[in-house]
């Protein structure tokens, strides 16, 4: 299901031309369609309606309090990492119940602040974090729901920035030392043990990775029910990837069917925090072109928007699809797109064969719906753009254009230099 559609050579969100909102509100903008994030939630959420399951949607892939509130209103619970994110979900209306707090370096503060909250549980990294969250929860005189999320080493077979289950990476609790770390945790007075997590990376564009992982926390299950642990939740992450360029990933659906089948007997609520699945093709980012030029025959498209704005490029050399807002019969060049950033790998799109685009045309940006704006920061001093959403035919700014006056809002000049003359002579 995909809201971005052209009609009569011109790109359309649901009943509005994006040209038209790009007048309205100026470029850059990121732009979000409310029924396909509406759509996706539905058909990930329906892929599961036969178990007993929650859907906790990764706040990391897309914040926007409009965003969040859309899912929540579906009925979704969020997967957080950090105080911050379970902030902008109470913000936005989730229930706490439907709350799982993931990450490696939960702070003492923000544990209190979940604790405080009534979180359904925290999915633990570490013996020392298990340790602390007992110790806060023992101070609150509450009891912390947890998991532990066991680090299952299957290679998820995508980016290694973004690949999460492996022995080398930083996450989770080595499965091989998991059953240790649970009979520790029941030594704990103030935890109650709940479930058992995992994730193991993102843009994962294959099932066998998430059934070998499966299968590998289906047997710790076991075991630890055997051993009389109280295990009502089996938390399997998000990653489940999305078409960019030619991928083929498995539909919800499919990735449901398998994961049931694989998991039949083991009798618990399912957990799932999709975040790039639900929003990723739900938004686009548009951006102007500022200037065309060529350098050693070498052509240049210059953009408003830069790497500040959408950092995936950059980061992970991943490839967005590129296309006009309008429409025209051009010819076609091998051009990179690039924005106004002072850093040579400040670009959208390297070597892509486009339409030969000219100053003044409005492109889109595909599949920027996540990990976009959340990832966006103030790099050379330029404020974060707005977020606007469609519905039907009417558009909503979920996040003003940020101002200069917000560019220095936090910041202070000190006394001492407030009150220091300012040399004019440069000496
Ligand atoms: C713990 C955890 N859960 C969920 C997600 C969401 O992943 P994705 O956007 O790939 O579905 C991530 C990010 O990869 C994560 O680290
Ligand atoms: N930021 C990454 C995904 C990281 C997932 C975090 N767990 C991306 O843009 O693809």
């Amino acid at each position: 299901m995909n809201d971005f559609l052209y009609k009569d050579q011109q790109l359309w969100c649901e009943n509005i031309p994006v040209s038209q909102i790009a007048e309205e509100v100026g470029t850059p903008f990121y732009l979000y369609s409310h029924a396909t994030l509406r759509n996706h939630f539905r058909v990930f959420a329906e892929a599961f309606a036969k178990v007993p399951s929650i859907i906790c949607f990764a706040v990391k892939a897309n914040s926007n309090l409009a965003v969040l509130r859309v899912l929540i209103a579906e009925g979704g619970g969020v997967d957080i990492v950090s105080g911050g994110e379970l902030y902008r979900a109470l913000q936005a209306g989730v229930e706490p119940g439907k709350v799982v707090y993931s990450g490696v370096g939960k702070r003492v503060d923000e544990i209190e602040y979940a604790l405080r909250s009534g979180i359904l549980m925290f999915n633990v990294e570490s013996l020392q974090e298990l340790e602390v969250i007992n110790r806060c929860a023992q101070n609150l005189g509450v009891s912390a729901g947890i998991a532990l999320r066991v680090n299952p080493d299957v290679d998820p077979k995508t980016h290694p920035h973004i690949s999460t289950g492996l022995k080398e990476n930083k996450f989770g609790i080595d499965i091989e030392r998991s059953l240790e770390t649970y009979r520790h945790a029941r030594s704990l007075q103030h935890l109650d043990i709940r479930g058992v997590s995992c994730h193991i990376g993102s843009q994962v564009t294959r099932l066998s990775p998430f059934l070998e992982a499966l299968e590998r926390l289906s047997l710790l299950v076991h075991q630890l029910k055997r051993e009389d642990f109280d295990i009502r939740y089996v938390d399997l992450g998000g990653g489940l990837g999305i078409t960019y360029n030619q991928e083929m990933p498995p539909h919800p659906s499919e990735y449901a069917k398998a994961i049931l089948e694989t998991s039949r007997d083991l009798d618990c609520t399912f957990i799932f925090e999709p975040g790039r699945v639900i929003v990723g093709n739900a938004g686009i980012l548009v951006t102007r072109v500022l200037y065309t030029k060529s350098n050693d025959n070498k052509n240049f498209i210059i953009v408003d928007a830069g790497m500040n704005d959408l950092v995936r490029p950059s980061l992970y050399n991943s490839f967005h699809a590129i296309r006009p807002v309008i429409e025209e019969n051009r010819k076609e060049i091998i051009a990179d797109v690039v924005g106004p950033i002072c850093e040579s790998g400040d670009y959208l799109a390297k070597a892509r064969k486009l339409k030969d685009f000219h100053r003044g045309d409005l492109l889109a940006v595909f599949s920027a719906g996540a990990y976009g704006f959340t990832m966006a920061s103030n790099y050379n001093s330029r404020p974060r753009i707005p977020e606007i959403m469609v519905r039907e035919d009417q558009y909503y700014v979920v996040r003003r254009r940020e101002t200069y006056a917000d560019l220095i809002s936090h910041e202070e000049i000190p006394a001492f230099l407030k009150n220091k003359a300012i040399s004019r002579t440069g000496k």
